[in-house]
């Protein structure tokens, strides 16, 4: 399958998550001339347009040329969006959702009619690490979507990184919650320790180094072993060390709990964003 990049491809939105995504996908999936991307901004259409990818500031019949929609518009504008490209959907169209929070049964319901809701639809929730091959996507198909559908979606986000199904739309809400947003988590930690380097006497320079690779060893130390995160950080802190006295700072300041916070806060965001623009 899409071997001599048999896959046309339109990003309506070509913002960050799907400049991620086109990055990973052009060359792997399809060509830059397979690709059609729709965007209000002049200078977001010109940086698609220096990589020869065809842009458009409105949808209009070549959308119809394209197998693959990817709707990567802000929730907010998700409904005006797909109403403006619905004209040009054929049958066999197969539309993609990033959007977070809108459910599957409204864009459904948005692409078809009340009676005869679009089928040819999987939500999926990406994250930016994509950019790199390093992202990993929710992916979420309705009850009624070909498997052929759920195996093209599967093979193009397979194409940025890992993919995990999901059952329903709370759930892809609850990924939103976890990986979606989780790189800016990350980053916001990685941030953190390298200012916390620097105010202990080392260079920018010095501890932007040791913190990228401290996060990246660890990681690619859990990802491979069969030891539990618990068990590895058990390893690391000595009785009575330097790790024991900081993490009896995280605890005493409640970062677990944190973060279950910031999750909620994530996810609760969702169904608001669901209930705010799903009308
Ligand atoms: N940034 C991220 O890490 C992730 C974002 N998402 C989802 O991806 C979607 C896009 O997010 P970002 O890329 O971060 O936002 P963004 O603001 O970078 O991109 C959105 C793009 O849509 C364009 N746009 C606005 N109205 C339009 C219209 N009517 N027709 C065509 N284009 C229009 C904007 O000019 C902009 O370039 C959101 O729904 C978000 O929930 C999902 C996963 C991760
Ligand atoms: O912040 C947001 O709403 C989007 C969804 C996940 C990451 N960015």
């Amino acid at each position: 399958m899409f071997s001599n990049y048999e896959l046309s491809l339109a990003f309506i939105g070509g913002g960050n998550m799907a400049s991620a995504l086109g990055a990973g996908l052009i060359g792997k999936r399809c060509g830059a001339n397979d690709v059609h991307v729709i965007d209000i901004d002049e200078a977001t259409r010109e940086r698609w347009a220096a990589q020869g990818v065809g842009t458009a500031a409105a949808p209009g019949p070549e959308l119809s040329g394209q197998k693959v929609w990817i709707f990567a518009v802000k929730p907010q504008v998700m409904k005006e969006t797909v109403a403006a490209c619905r004209p040009y959907l054929k049958p066999d169209t197969l539309v993609i959702s990033i959007a977070a929070g809108i459910d599957s049964a409204t864009l459904a319901r948005w692409l078809g009619t009340p009676d005869a809701p679009w089928t040819r639809l999987v939500r999926c929730m990406p994250n930016t690490p994509s950019l790199v091959k390093a992202g990993i996507s929710g992916l979420l198909a309705l009850d009624g979507v070909l498997d052929t559908d759920r195996t093209v979606a599967q093979q193009l986000l397979k194409a940025v990184g890992e993919v995990v199904w999901v059952d329903n739309d709370d759930q892809l809400d609850a990924v939103t919650a976890l990986s979606g947003s989780g790189p800016a988590y990350v980053f916001l930690f990685l941030e953190a320790l390298i200012a916390g380097g620097e105010k202990l006497g080392l260079s920018a320079e010095q501890s932007r180094a040791l913190a990228l690779a401290t996060l990246n060893g660890a990681t690619q130390l859990a990802g491979l072993s069969p030891e539990s995160p618990a068990t590895l950080r058990e390893r690391v802190t000595s009785k009575g060390g330097t790790t024991a006295a900081a993490l009896s700072v995280f605890e005493q300041q409640g970062f677990t709990p944190m973060v279950h916070d910031a999750m909620q806060a994530a996810y609760n965001r969702a169904s608001e964003l669901a209930r705010e623009f799903s009308k």
